[in-house]
């Protein structure tokens, strides 16, 4: 299922956040997107999921306005995986898992042995099989993180939208993920995914949008995007994106005076 924003503005209220934005996350695709904080990106994701209605233009799934789908239509197509948030609740992970069924399950029926399996397996994939009996609320940030992905992944999702999954994350649990989200792509799902990590973008993003003041600065692939030059402006400092042959890719890297050296 392709996501597409068409001349899409978003904001809260009076207020307007993004303005005129068009992307498009298609099957089989990542779509990375970059851009300092406060630039709109979790705003952005909020218009793409239904959850706040655009101010301008719209959102679409495989060209239908999703404005006209009912909710339960939409949660079987995409999953979000929210920033990690403080729980108010104490369900257990297991619960949590199960909770990505809730689409799929008949309005008045209660989750089956095979929405059980789905959620199990969400969680075995992500390596915290083990978690499920833990308390949300007790779990480190970076657990709790893995619990959300969990989620959306039991869902069992055409499109999947991640805001900063890996941002709490330990450098083997990040991997772990972004494995996943390879994995994902490779079975056919769309995801988008925004990171404060430029270096994600060359590991797994098929294409990259970088977001300044609101608007989509630039769009394509990794190679095109993430330059030097585009970095440094959208970031407001020196930044160097040397080629690593033993990676094979480019890596992203703050270019700080070497020492003895000062500004
Ligand atoms: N509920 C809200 N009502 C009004 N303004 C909001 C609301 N949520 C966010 N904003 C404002 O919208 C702007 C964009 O916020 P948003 O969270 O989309 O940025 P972001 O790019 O995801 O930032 P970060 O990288 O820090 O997570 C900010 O100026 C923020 O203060």
């Amino acid at each position: 299922m392709t996501l597409a924003a068409e001349a899409l503005s978003t904001g809260y209220g009076g207020v307007t956040v993004g303005r005129d934005i068009a992307l498009e996350a298609r099957p089989g695709e990542v779509l990375c997107l970059l851009g300092p904080n406060g630039c709109g990106k979790t705003t952005l994701f909020k218009t793409l999921l239904g959850l706040i209605p655009p101010k301008a233009g719209r959102v679409t799934l495989d060209g239908e306005d999703i404005a006209r789908w009912p909710r339960r239509r939409l949660a079987q197509a995409v999953a979000y995986v929210p920033q990690a948030h403080a729980a108010l609740f104490p369900f257990t992970v297991a619960d949590m898992a199960l909770m990505g069924r809730a689409a799929r399950v008949g309005l008045f029926d209660r989750p089956g042995p095979a929405d059980r399996a789905a959620a199990t397996a969400a969680l075995d994939s992500l390596g915290v099989g083990r978690l499920a009996p833990r308390v949300y609320t007790e779990l480190s940030g970076g657990e709790r993180q893995l619990a959300l992905i969990a989620r959306a992944l039991a869902q069992e999702p055409k499109v999947l939208v991640m805001d900063e999954p890996t941002a709490s994350l330990d450098l083997g649990n990040e991997t772990r993920v972004l494995e996943r989200v390879r994995g994902l792509k490779a079975r056919g799902l769309a995801v988008v995914l925004s990171t404060h990590d430029p270096d994600h973008a060359f590991l797994v993003a098929d294409r990259v949008a970088l977001m300044a003041e609101g608007g989509i600065a630039a769009l394509g692939t990794a190679e095109e995007t993430l330059t030097p030059e585009r970095l440094e402006a959208l970031y407001g400092v020196p930044v160097a994106t040397p080629y690593v042959p033993e990676l094979g890719r480019r890596i992203v890297a703050p270019s700080l005076p070497t020492s003895g050296e000062t500004p």
